[in-house]
């Protein structure tokens, strides 16, 4: 199977603080990977050079490929990092929506990449691509919200316009950079449903960083855990052990351990039940 992220040696340094320290890993998987980790290990800077908004140290042998494309290496763009950009959706955990606009002209902007300047200019979208938005609109039950304001709608909703914005930008990959951190657990539940059905029945891989290890657990067949700006663990969601993922929150041994994301069971079942982390409110 084609790969869907590969990244060589990929190391990143914030004013001498290194982020990421010669990260190596591959992604052949199409359905929902999840980065997982403490707050500071490195999840959000590894997505952000995915998506080719940030780049890496200058090191020889520095690759990132995501579907196949070069996106950046040695610390450079690729020449096709734009292209790279147009193709990924992102998501973020603010929406990045503008909040004085309507639903339909925010999902319009999904267009922007492939429309005539003149027409981005002019706010002059084609017949048929308002046909494709309210039809994004439809596929994430948005579409009765289409002429409203999107400073009048709940989180959870602006999540799934944010979504209904990547599936017009037709992305073949989507970065969820905590899309579900600002939501309720019942908004949260209908956004990565969402997620799993739109990777499910469109096919567009998804790669999202999460707080929530129950979330992982439940909506992601991968899991690639950073700690400390390593990849600590990289696999199948359903080979981690409770261990591990103990360890993935604990900080050197002589320290406490790290404020953990909540495990509880969304739904509870046999399997799923059985994983917790020690010490987590049940
Ligand atoms: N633009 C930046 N300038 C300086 N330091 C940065 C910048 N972006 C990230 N960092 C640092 O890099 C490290 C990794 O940050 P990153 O946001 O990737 O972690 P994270 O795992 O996504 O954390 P969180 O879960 O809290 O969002 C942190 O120490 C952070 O302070």
């Amino acid at each position: 199977m084609n790969k869907i992220i590969e990244v060589r040696s990929l190391s990143k340094t914030f004013d001498n603080k290194k982020a990421l320290k010669e990260i190596s890993l591959e992604i052949a998987h199409s359905g929902i990977t999840a980065l997982l980790g403490p707050s500071g290990s490195g999840k959000s800077t590894l997505l952000r050079h995915l998506s080719g908004l940030v780049f890496s140290d200058h090191r020889e042998g520095t690759e990132v490929r995501v579907m196949g494309e070069l996106v950046q290496s040695h610390g450079k763009a690729a020449p096709q990092v734009r292209r790279c950009r147009a193709r990924a959706g992102y998501i973020f955990q603010q929406f990045n929506l503008v909040n004085r606009l309507s639903v339909l002209t925010n999902v319009l902007i999904g267009a922007l990449s492939s429309t005539a300047k003149w027409r981005t200019l002019t706010g002059c979208f084609t017949q048929e691509q308002r046909q494709q938005a309210m039809a994004a609109l439809e596929r994430v039950g948005m579409a009765a919200f289409a002429d409203q304001r999107v400073s009048t709608l709940s989180g959870g909703q602006q999540q799934r316009v944010a979504i209904a914005r990547s599936l017009m930008q037709q992305a073949s990959i989507i970065f969820a950079d905590e899309p579900i951190a600002s939501l309720d657990p019942e908004s949260a539940r209908t956004v990565m449903e969402l997620l799993k059905d739109i990777n499910e029945r469109e096919g567009i891989p998804v790669v999202v960083t999460l707080h929530q290890v129950d979330y992982a657990l439940k909506y992601c067949q991968q899991l690639v855990a950073l700690r400390e700006g390593e990849v600590f663990y990289q696999g199948a969601a359903a080979d981690i052990t409770e261990q591990a993922l103990t360890a993935l929150y604990t900080k050197a041994p002589t320290s406490d351990p790290m404020p953990a994301p909540a495990i509880r069971p969304l739904r509870p079942t046999p399997a799923f039940a059985s994983r917790s982390i020690q010490g987590q409110p049940s």
